[in-house]
């Protein structure tokens, strides 16, 4: 297995006289052994970056690097890495045992230990009744489960799934990738795993890589991307459902420094400590402050620093174990996860609590994150 690093890369397409800039000056390390997930709205760039470490399409600029050496100029069967993209790519003459064999045959195994390889990942990945079918024959989900098994069986340098099981449904969705996850611990492999599914991505990753409009905007665990997203579109891409944002003007009088959210009815928030310095500087009058939807809390569940917010409910959901509500306050929309067993209807009155230390707050200009 190998590290994986992108120095300034950027692609460019240019397509009926127009030049899309479609990944610009990425940089990213990937360990060796480290499943990292990169998400992002459609077009930012996930599957140029995934098809340009690959080899299935050019660097216009930059380097990438596979345990430091530079691989711009190998060829993708010279890379060796291992892919399962969205649309499969099965070889439609072959059965499915035939397609995964395929694969390993540029291992050079001898045919038990091919044959072994192969009873591995069927196995585990629960195909053995689909085995002498031909894709022709297979569903969409089947079909992915062939080319994820083709990409898990051998043991490459570094192994890209983009989208790898998408169109297989909730529970199976969720078995499989607990499946990936279980096959990169046991190999170690150095995994780059593309999704829209956000639950899936922390589920599975060691780190998830943000990009936005061919831009990384932040990579990290789950913890420092839910608790320090470095910008706006970090903080609202992800969570759901998406963290609420309050304009706010900062007041300072002498050492007593307040968030005025709202003149009437006034709404005034305590800044939080973690952002004190950053405040006192004075450089920022407005300010928007994030306030994620599970911060807000009901009544009975209230801490003691929290603040009140009250306002007609606009809509509300019960999901299972979690219910969202969405009241209208601050002349806003403002979301709350309140895993509750209450039901609320539209018009109801309903007070929120949010505890001010929870906030994050981004500079009003530019949308990044103060320092703390
Ligand atoms: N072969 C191509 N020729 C021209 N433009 C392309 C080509 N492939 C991708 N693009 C453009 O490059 C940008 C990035 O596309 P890419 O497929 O990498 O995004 P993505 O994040 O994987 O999107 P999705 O989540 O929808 O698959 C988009 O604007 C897309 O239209």
């Amino acid at each position: 297995m190998a590290s994986v690093t992108m120095e300034n890369v950027n692609k460019y397409y240019y397509s009926s006289a127009r030049l899309n800039h479609a990944v610009i000056n990425l940089n990213m390390e990937i360990q060796d052994g480290e499943l990292v997930s990169i998400v992002g709205p459609s077009g930012c760039g996930k599957t140029s970056t995934m098809r340009m470490i690959a080899g299935l399409e050019g660097v216009t600029q930059g380097k990438i690097f596979f345990d430091g050496n530079p691989i711009n100029h190998l060829s993708p069967a010279q890379r060796n890495v291992a892919l399962s993209f969205e649309s499969y790519a099965l070889y439609q003459h072959m059965t499915v045992k035939e397609n995964i064999q395929f694969c390993l045959k540029v291992k050079n195994l001898s045919p038990q230990e091919m044959e072994k390889q192969c009873n591995w990942i069927v196995g585990l990945l629960g195909i053995h009744n689909i085995l002498d079918q031909k894709p022709a024959n297979l569903s969409g989900g089947q079909q992915q489960l062939v080319s994820l098994a083709r990409a898990l069986s051998r043991t490459p340098s570094v192994t890209l799934l983009d989208e790898p099981i998408s169109h297989l449904d909730g529970r199976a969705r969720q078995d499989v990738s607990i499946k990936i996850r279980e096959i990169h611990n046991q190999l170690g492999l150095t995994m780059i795993y593309v999704t829209h599914n956000q639950e899936e991505a922390f589920a599975l990753a060691d780190r998830v890589a943000v990009m936005n409009f061919g831009e990384l905007q932040q990579i990290g665990t789950r913890q420092e991307i839910i608790e320090n997203p470095v910008n706006m579109f970090v903080a609202e891409f992800i969570g759901e459902p998406s963290m609420n944002f309050i304009p706010c003007q900062v007041s300072r009088q002498g050492e007593t420094l307040e968030l005025i959210c709202h003149k009437d009815p006034a709404f005034h928030l305590p800044a939080a400590r973690k952002y004190l310095p950053a405040l006192h500087k004075g450089q920022y009058q407005r300010i928007i402050i994030g306030i994620r939807p599970i911060a807000c809390r009901l009544e009975e569940f209230r801490r003691p620093d929290d603040c009140k917010l009250t306002g007609q409910v606009l809509s509300y959901e019960h999901l299972g174990e979690k219910s969202f509500v969405k009241i209208h306050a601050l002349e806003q929309k403002i979301s709350a996860d309140i895993s509750s067993h209450y039901f609320y209807s539209t018009g109801d009155t309903l007070s929120l609590y949010v505890n001010p230390q929870e906030a994050i707050y981004f500079d009003e200009e530019t949308g990044n994150a103060l320092p703390w």
